[in-house]
């Protein structure tokens, strides 16, 4: 899908084109997610050193932070083979036999937007991640008969946007989860120097941190602001990008200083003006701003969330003060709903 934002965190065709190029090989490569990276050179050595297939990865995460990197990266240091499909692609359970029974031992099966198999291709996959084997039909009608197939041991890396999304049967299955979390701007300024120095860019410290604090915490919307940024500064500031020209090109872009574009605003503007700061339930939402609440819940809400211009209550979402400052705006009643509210992540209004 090709996503007109310049910040959203949607993958397009562009971003594809240069990713065999910047997308990070190994772990000493993979910027930030500190607690992720140590963890997973412990088992992945651990695996290796027992000559054992590395147990089942789940790795969630909001879209663009990293999730498909990572399983390129853990099989590269595996040193296996990975193959990659997406659960929307297997439609019937003899394509996932199909799939798994031409796994070499110790390979990576990766399954992007996992939570969105089918209920028949996931009863498929149960035995096979815990036992190694499948159960396959032969035949039609009377004749059918079901014949184990015996499976190489493997490893099943599935992604996610969120873990909610898995049937609990499912998420029991992974022995080692992952979460992925937002960015710091100091870890995003690495990856933009890194991507720079990749792509040949000539990019000041000063001019990298600055694409960093408005790139909403995300490693893809990180590198196609770098890209946008030096168009700009190709033709009007000779090829530099300085902390000037950074600015100066974002502005241009209407990525404002907090990373937010159109969208972010128009989704704080109408919780403020239209519905007196919330609560306001995550359906009519979607509706005034005609997203699919899918694209709310996953790519817009999570980073204003994360950064405290938003709340999920039990009653629906609420701007904060914050908010109402980024806006310019001045607070109309204290936030006391926020205080009476038994609110929770996971709590959807
Ligand atoms: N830790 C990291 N260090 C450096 N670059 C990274 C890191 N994580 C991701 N990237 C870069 O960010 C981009 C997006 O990463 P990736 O495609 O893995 O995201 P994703 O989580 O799979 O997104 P989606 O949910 O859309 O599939 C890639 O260009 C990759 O090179
Ligand atoms: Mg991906």
């Amino acid at each position: 899908m090709n996503d007109p934002r310049i910040i959203g965190s949607d993958a397009t065709r562009e971003d594809d084109a240069i990713e065999a190029s910047i997308r990070p090989k190994r772990l000493d490569e993979y910027l930030g997610q500190q607690p992720v990276r140590e963890q997973l050179a412990i088992y992945i050595e651990a695996a290796k050193h027992r000559s054992e297939a590395l147990d089942h990865v789940l790795i969630f995460g909001p879209p663009g932070l990293g999730k498909t990197t990572l399983s390129h990266v853990i099989a590269n240091e595996l040193g296996v083979n990975l193959r990659v499909t997406s659960g929307p692609v297997i439609e019937k359970a003899g394509d996932l036999a199909a799939l798994l029974t031409n796994l070499q031992p110790h390979d990576v099966l990766f399954i992007d937007e996992i939570h969105r198999l089918s209920p028949v291709v996931e009863e498929v996959l149960y035995p096979a991640m815990e036992d190694f084997q499948i159960d396959i039909m032969i035949g039609e009608g009377p004749a059918a008969r079901s014949i184990k197939l015996d499976l190489p041991p493997f490893t099943l890396i599935g992604a996610t946007t969120r873990a909610g999304l898995l049937t609990a049967p499912l998420r029991d299955r992974f022995g080692i989860v992952q979460r992925l979390e937002f960015y710091s701007a100091e870890e995003l300024a690495r990856i933009v120097r890194r991507s720079a120095k990749i792509l040949g860019i000539d990019c000041a410290t000063e001019g990298a941190g600055e694409i960093a604090r408005r790139a909403r915490g995300t490693p893809r919307i990180a590198n196609r602001l770098l890209r946008r940024v030096r168009d700009y500064a190709q033709v009007r500031a000779g090829g530099h990008i300085d902390h000037a020209v950074a600015q100066a090109a974002m502005q241009m872009l209407k990525v404002d200083p907090e990373g937010f574009d159109e969208l972010d605003r128009r989704l704080l503007n109408l919780i403020i003006d239209n519905f007196d700061g919330g609560p306001v339930g995550v359906e009519s939402l979607a509706a005034a701003l005609s997203e699919e609440r899918g694209t709310l819940e996953d790519v817009i809400e999570p980073y204003l969330i994360q950064q405290g211009f938003l709340v999920r209550t039990a009653r629906g979402r609420m701007a904060t003060h914050k908010a109402y400052r980024h806006l310019g705006l001045k607070p109309k009643r204290p936030n006391a709903d926020l205080f009476a509210a038994d609110e929770g992540p996971e709590n959807v209004g």
